[in-house]
């Protein structure tokens, strides 16, 4: 006999990375379970029995989820049970990273049961919403646009998934809006997006995914994309910010317009937090943002200061809509918890992230769909989505590069801009072609600038998108061969705008695609880009993404 821990053998190899056996977690109704995976790491979730959902999607039972680089909640709103596992590592998702695998069940960096959730406001919230909606319908008036505001790191996008998750459940079809270029909403970062949304979100993606050139389990939802490729929307005092945002707006409440499903459920607009950090200027783009979309529901996250100033601001004043007197609309503010399950994300966790979006944009989504599984595709194909993009040469010379020249940084010597000469009034309506005689032609649901509020702004004029201007001084400029080496490792916006327009057309311009620059040859004058389909780049004007997202590397080996 030996004494206990003598004779303890040198650990196998298959003994050190042995996989961790299922862990089973036990739910009771109203808790959540919350879990974060490390990017590299997959961790399998299933639904052994009971119902559960995340951030408001049913998940199904007995379907395997997978997660990576993913910091979440599985809610229950009666008891399940759960079954963690460990899922294989994948290393096309490890990307030279080394797979982070925590100590928690499966692999989790950290995971544990709350039973205190703010989930039961969150769904009392939709309740009230749906309780207008049904109104809009009786009255033939527009649906709720709610705002969602709140400091980084509030919740603001889970709700939003939330609120979008309930509404489609119920057979409603919001349009999402994501004002937040810091991260994408169905397409990379440094875009401004929306899309209307049917059917369900997918779990283990975020929003799920857009149209693409392989396979795609869960019904692909078709965003609306400007791109706005800079860090925060107050960079050039808002002066870049404003026009998109107008030009989106303008979109969205053409889609209402036109589509009656959309028009009773109305909008869900996301917002960056650094909007509610009371810096200057912020409050000028919130209000903005407020007139442009006839904003009818503040909802701020877990911000008391913020609650009140927006309450003082907004609270009961007639929306911007034009129908908002005769149908007495009115703005209603909104406080909110903010779920104890919000985690701060820090800089690596968000720059990994942002390169599995624009990673997952050109090649797929290397994991394993829950919802393939789910509709029975095969085995093979449930894997994955692997996408091929394809490689060309590019003529620099041939191109419209454009590049937002907002610091001296971004262009060198060339830098000439000057925030105060700035004009954010050129006219460019959806459809239109640019024209500085156009009178203005608001839809007619859209309509003057909150009363009361509109002195908020500096500039009174940056609230209405439709104030002519001859002059365009947008901060965009074209790149001149050569083509500059800081091109390489970045993306180019394709945008509809044609390559001879004017660049306030550009700036105003929605996305076709991107393309990802791989190298640049100045001697020869070319660059090597990868673009998700084959076949010539269209004639258009593209812009480039220098400030943000910026640099990616080693998208390509
Ligand atoms: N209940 C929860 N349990 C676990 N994680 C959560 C929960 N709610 C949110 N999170 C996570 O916390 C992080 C921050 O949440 P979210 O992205 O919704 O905040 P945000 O206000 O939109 O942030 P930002 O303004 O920085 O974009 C996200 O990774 C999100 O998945």
């Amino acid at each position: 006999m030996s004494l206990p821990g003598l004779d303890l053998s040198q650990p196998s190899e298959e003994r050190q990375y042995a996989v961790a056996p299922p862990s089973q977690i036990s739910l009771s109704p109203g808790s959540e379970w919350r879990f974060e995976v490390g990017f590299g790491h997959i961790v399998k979730v299933k639904i052994l029995n009971g119902t559960a959902e995340l951030f408001g999607t049913e998940l199904a039972e007995s379907q395997s989820y997978s997660f990576t680089g993913t910091k979440a909640a599985i809610y229950t709103w009666h008891g399940c049970t759960l079954e963690v596992s460990t899922g294989e590592t994948n290393h096309m998702i490890s990307d030279g990273v080394t797979p982070t695998a925590g100590h928690g069940a499966g692999g989790c960096q950290s995971e544990y049961t709350a039973e205190e959730t703010p989930m039961v406001e969150y769904a009392n919230v939709h309740f009230a919403l749906e309780t207008l909606r049904q109104e809009a319908h009786g009255a033939g008036k527009d649906g709720p646009r709610v705002l969602l505001l709140g400091s980084e790191n509030a919740g603001k996008t889970s709700l939003a998934k939330i609120l979008t998750a309930y509404a489609t459940r119920v057979g409603r079809q919001p349009l999402v809006v994501n004002l937040d270029p810091s991260e994408g909403m169905l397409s990379v970062p440094g875009t401004l997006t929306a899309a209307a949304f049917r059917t369900l979100l997918d779990v283990g993606e975020g929003w799920g995914s857009s149209p693409m050139s392989g396979p795609s389990p869960v019904p692909v939802k078709l965003p609306l994309v400007y791109s706005y490729p800079l860090t925060s929307p107050l960079d050039a005092d808002g002066s870049v910010y404003r026009p998109v945002v107008s030009r989106l707006a303008l979109s969205v409440t053409g889609r209402m317009a036109e589509d009656e499903d959309a028009r009773e459920t109305g909008i869900i607009v996301d917002t960056p937090g650094v909007l509610s950090q009371g810096k200057p200027g912020s409050l000028e783009l919130i209000n903005h943002i407020v007139t442009e979309f006839a904003i009818t529901t503040v909802l701020v996250l877990g911000s008391e200061r913020l609650y009140s100033s927006m309450a003082k601001q907004y609270d009961n004043k007639p929306s911007s809509s034009a129908t908002a007197t005769a149908l007495d609309e009115r703005i209603s503010v909104l406080k909110l918890s903010k779920s104890g399950g919000c985690v701060d994300r820090d800089a690596a966790f968000l720059k990994a992230t942002r390169e599995s979006q624009i990673r997952s944009y050109f090649f797929g989504n290397p994991i394993t769909s829950a919802a393939s599984a789910a509709l029975s595709i095969s085995a093979s194909s449930a894997s994955a989505i692997t996408l091929s993009p394809h490689a060309q040469q590019l003529d620099f010379a041939s191109l419209a590069v454009y590049n937002y020249t907002i610091s001296a940084a971004d262009d060198g010597d060339e830098d000439d801009y000057d925030p105060s000469q700035l004009t954010t009034t050129d006219s460019y309506l959806p459809g239109s072609e640019h024209s500085s005689s156009q009178p203005s032609q608001l839809p007619s649901d859209r309509a003057a600038p909150l009363p009361g509020v509109v002195g908020l702004s500096s500039n009174p004029s940056a609230s209405s998108p439709a104030t002519s201007s001859a002059q365009s001084n947008v901060p965009l400029k074209k790149v001149l061969p050569p083509a500059p080496s800081t091109l390489a490792n970045t993306l180019l916006a394709i945008t509809h705008a044609s390559t001879t327009a004017p660049v306030a057309e550009v700036r105003d311009a929605s996305i076709m695609g991107f393309v990802y620059v791989a190298d640049v040859d100045a001697d020869k004058g070319k660059i090597r880009v990868l673009a998700p389909v084959g076949g010539r780049l269209p004639p258009r004007a593209m812009i480039w993404t220098k400030r943000w997202p910026g640099e990616i590397v080693g998208l390509v080996g």
